[in-house]
């Protein structure tokens, strides 16, 4: 393991209310987890969910009846004509339909995938390598908050439990069975004398073929890493097809590298060099080609999409309601902030990983009644695997186009510093552009938890989204935000009763007051409006 590979923050869960439940009582996990720079997911939901894989995810079951995205029935969501325009027109082009029939069935077809982990029940015995000395010891975190965080990452999992927790010493963590010979007899020896367990779950990034299936057979239960429980958690969470994908995408290098494992153990048997009749090619080069024709065509199914999402951005644009990117550490509490913000009922918070794996967009109205649209967006978590972490970075090319972020942060987390310096690095890594930087909001959440917390620095706000306090002046702070990022302003017009000078600015612009003087048959009418439908509204009614 190289040092960039070893975590570069902590992690901390723990629990906070009742044991978890079976039957889908949500274990209430407090989850604090660390990011690695660039350790970030986004990507926007375009409609309603295709049919969900059949993975026992507690996240699976809280999407609104339009599935994530839906912008129907939110209340306090915007004023009436604007949030209903946006509504109708995004409800017609946020389709995520390939073009034609042919190219539906091969995205499908790259979807067909044998199930990553067995179905059901699993008892797991999680077994954490603690590296004490030398330079593999992991920087700034604790066991402990490894532990807690891949407890964690089991609990996201229905009928998925840690029967039992084993934190265990090696010097060794990089050499094949990660523990010393002794420390590795001790420990077989305790996983054995379990009972009932059908797992255990190695605690580190990614363990390799032949290691996983030496440990399975020594252990007698099948072995998993954290790249493989992850993975397993965002093939049940992806719900939209490009989502799909990218995991798809995200899979590749471990069945690569499963491919070589048995490429090695057959050309021990003279196996893997066989010719296939007549094609020149010996059964693992098939297969391996094979490999490079899906990655090739899911990263153009990708491309595909990612082209229409870029026009549905710039659509969305053109219908100029300002965008809010909601972003901050997972688990900080985007989620519930929009659904405070916005009463969207589709915007559901979960206190567990990976809750929202897509962006959606959740309109709402600011003081002025300017409605705008709250992007909200995926957190991330310490050490994944870089291949899951690039198939989704593309997708972070829709943060650079709002017009504010605001970033949340877990200020009652005692890494709450650490997830910041994460985040921001992670922002940085997009290149968003300066102003965009320097106009972010920074939102200190649970502020409930910290009695007497006042923040400091400017643009700097405490809440608490669950209990709703702080908000007001969070929307004014936004809407002073919006109005200087995008250049909007507060004018009063005169216009025409007769004419459709006003019925055209309640739809292009956010009308704040009117005052009729009949008798000239005229209105004075004060606007909140950018400066492009400003200048059509001169071309159009030149006066
Ligand atoms: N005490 C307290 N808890 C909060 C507050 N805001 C959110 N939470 C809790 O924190 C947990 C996570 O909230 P979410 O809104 O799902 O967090 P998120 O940032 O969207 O999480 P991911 O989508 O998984 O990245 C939930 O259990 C919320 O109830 C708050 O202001 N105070
Ligand atoms: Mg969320």
């Amino acid at each position: 393991m190289t040092p960039s590979d070893q975590w570069e923050a902590c992690a901390l869960a723990r629990p906070r209310g009742p044991a978890p439940s079976r039957s889908g009582g949500r274990r209430m996990w407090a989850l604090r987890a660390a990011v690695r720079p660039r350790a970030w997911l986004f990507r926007m939901v375009v409609r309603a969910a295709p049919p969900l894989p059949a993975c026992p995810v507690r996240a699976l079951a809280a999407f609104g009846p339009g599935g994530p995205g839906d912008l129907r029935g939110r209340g306090g969501g915007g004023r009436g004509p604007r949030a209903d325009g946006w509504r109708s027109r995004a409800g017609e082009e946020d389709e995520e339909e390939p073009e034609d029939a042919e190219e539906e069935e091969e995205e499908e077809e790259l979807l067909r995938r044998d199930p990553l982990l067995p179905a059901g029940t699993q008892r797991v015995c999680l077994v954490h390598p603690e590296v004490k000395w030398g330079p593999g010891k992991p920087q700034l975190t604790r066991a402990e908050w490894q532990v807690a965080e891949a407890e964690a990452l089991v609990h996201t999992l229905d009928n998925w439990s840690v029967v039992e927790t084993m934190v265990v010493p090696t010097k060794t963590p990089d050499r094949k069975l990660i523990f010393g010979k002794g420390t590795l007899e001790h420990l077989t020896e305790r996983i054995r004398g379990l009972t009932g367990i059908s797992a255990v779950f190695l605690n580190v990034e990614r363990v390799s073929p032949s290691t996983k299936k030496e440990l399975e057979a020594i252990w007698g239960v099948r072995v998993f890493d954290r790249f493989t429980v992850v993975l397993h958690i965002f093939r049940c969470n992806a719900r939209t097809r490009e989502a799909r994908l990218q995991v798809a995408l995200a899979e590749l290098p471990l069945l690569r590298s499963n491919l070589k494992h048995d490429i090695a153990r057959l050309d021990g048997r003279g196996g893997g060099s066989r010719y296939i009749m007549g094609s020149g090619e010996s059964f693992m080069q098939v297969k391996q080609r094979l490999l490079k024709e899906k990655e090739m065509k899911i990263r153009k199914a990708l491309d595909r999409l990612r082209r229409k999402r870029q026009l549905l951005g710039r659509q969305r644009r053109r219908r100029e309601f300002p965008v809010v990117s909601v972003v901050g550490y997972t688990n900080c509490g985007k989620t519930t902030l929009i659904k405070a913000l916005t009463g969207d009922a589709a915007a559901q918070p979960r206190d567990q990983l990976f809750a929202t794996l897509d962006i959606t967009a959740h309109a709402g109205s600011l003081p002025s009644r300017m409605t705008v649209i709250y992007m909200d967006t995926i957190g991330f978590l310490s050490q994944l695997p870089h291949s899951l972490i690039e198939s989704f970075s593309a997708t972070l090319q829709d943060v650079v186009h709002s017009d504010l972020i605001v970033h949340v942060r877990d200020v009652s987390h005692p890494e709450s510093e650490l997830q910041k310096a994460s985040v921001l690095s992670a922002l940085r890594g997009l290149q968003l552009p300066a102003a965009l930087l320097d106009s972010m909001l920074e939102v200190h959440n649970k502020a409930d938890l910290l009695p007497g917390y006042s923040p400091e620095g400017p643009r700097v706000l405490a809440v608490s989204a669950l209990l709703g306090l702080g908000l007001e002046e969070l929307k004014a702070e936004v809407e002073d935000a919006i109005m200087r990022a995008t250049g909007r302003q507060v004018l009063t017009l005169r216009v025409r009763l007769a004419g459709p000078q006003l019925s055209w600015l309640h739809k292009a612009a956010t009308v704040q007051h009117v005052e009729v003087v009949p008798e000239a048959g005229v209105a004075h009418v004060t606007v909140i409006i950018s400066s492009s439908a400003y200048g059509k509204f001169r071309k159009l009614f030149p006066e």
